[in-house]
């Protein structure tokens, strides 16, 4: 299959490898052209879970990557997803699938609402993580720190779940099954409550950009933070009507543990396994620009729908609002494109 991926940081480069690894054909498109500028004329190479070198096709522009492709993975953080979707929007084609990598923010129905305005039947998918994590480690050069064994998927139109599926078991092999909506999918994203405790807990470290390993960062202490702000999150999907996997759970699946462990011991143990991958070393970390915004505004938009309180997420955002300086809220171009309100007014 023809493969189109938007991105090209560590998820974009680990999806190119394990792409390329069962055969199918990819090119990459940078937004900026700074993230494949480093990949003219040389070989990816990948190391971690498995080794690669590949030379993926690189798009100068977000039409050169779409328009010969099957189907497009969207994979870059969330706060470069409207700009990214503005650019395809134009080239997308009926009958080609798009594959939100991650989705927060109900970008979805935004890419579901540009396709509509155009008449173009296309499949869009959204995933609640990542098949892969990845990270960068140099110009041309990505680290594959895991691939994941289950992911729930939730595909629109509905009607094309089963093609869906299908689809993304040709692509990555037997590891998804069907989510019950797209506000499960909305649900299930666990970067945000896990990067804003790690990042907030982890704060001066990030200011002065100093050393520390992501999994580290998780103490006890942070654990239960973590699993405090998962209890919100469930209370909204229970309100919502929908089951999505605890933090536990999603540990458990990600990295193989047996039922039992705690947050704190599954982060302390992959920590002795792996030391990294390092956590953030810049304010501008994703932990934060994209994961406040984009999904713990999400989850705090779904939660007043349904009139749940969410004083710690609520909590979280006036606190790294304060920290930067920031209106954070007001960075959210997704949901009120898709009619949800972020005023505080909303508030139940
Ligand atoms: N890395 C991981 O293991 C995991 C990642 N995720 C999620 O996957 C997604 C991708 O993560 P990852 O690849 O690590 O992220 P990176 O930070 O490595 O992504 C960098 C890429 O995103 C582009 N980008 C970043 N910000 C913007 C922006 N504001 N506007 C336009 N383009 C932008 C960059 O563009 P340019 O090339 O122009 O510089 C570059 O191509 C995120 O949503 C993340 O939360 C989820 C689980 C695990
Ligand atoms: C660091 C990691 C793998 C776990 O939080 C991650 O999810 C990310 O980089 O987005």
């Amino acid at each position: 299959m023809k493969v189109a991926i938007l991105g090209a940081g560590g998820v974009a480069l680990a999806t190119a490898a394990m792409l390329d690894r069962a055969g199918h054909e990819t090119i990459v498109w940078s937004p900026s052209g700074a993230g494949t500028r480093g990949l003219e004329g040389t070989d990816l190479v990948a190391s971690g879970v498995f080794e690669a070198r590949l030379r993926p096709a690189l798009a100068r522009t977000a039409g050169e990557a779409v328009s010969g492709a099957d189907t497009v993975i969207v994979a870059l953080p969330a706060n470069g997803h409207r700009l990214v979707f503005d650019a395809a929007l134009p080239h997308f084609r009926s009958g080609q699938t798009i594959i939100i990598s991650a989705q927060l923010s109900m970008g979805t129905l935004y890419v579901e609402q540009g396709l509509k305005a155009r008449g173009i039947d296309a499949t869009v998918i959204a995933l609640a993580t990542t098949v892969v994590m990845g990270r960068r480690t140099g110009p041309a050069s990505v680290a594959i720190g895991g691939i994941r064994t289950l992911l729930e998927i939730a595909v629109l139109p509905a009607a094309r779940a089963a093609e869906g599926l299908q689809i993304c078991r040709h692509l990555f092999g037997d590891r998804f099954r069907l989510a019950q909506n797209l506000t499960a999918i909305a649900l299930s994203n666990l970067n945000p409550p896990i990067h804003m405790a790690s990042a907030l807990c982890n704060f001066t470290r990030i200011e002065k950009g100093e050393y520390w390993a992501n999994y580290d960062g998780i103490t006890p202490s942070v654990a239960r933070l973590i699993e405090a702000l998962d209890a919100e999150r469930l209370a909204t999907a229970a309100a919502h009507g929908v089951r999505v996997r605890t933090v536990q759970e999603h540990y458990r699946l990600t990295f193989g543990f047996p039922e039992g462990m705690t947050l704190a011991g599954m982060a302390a143990a992959v920590h002795e396994k792996r030391k990294g991958p390092p956590g953030p070393t810049s304010v501008e970390t994703r932990f934060v620009t994209e994961d406040i915004p984009f999904g713990i505004m999400q989850v705090i938009v779904l939660a007043r729908e349904k009139g749940v309180p969410v004083p710690l997420h609520d909590a979280g955002v006036a606190l790294f609002c304060a920290l930067y300086g920031r209106n954070f809220m007001a960075e959210n171009d997704l949901l009120p494109a898709v009619g949800y309100s972020l005023e505080p007014s909303s508030m139940p």
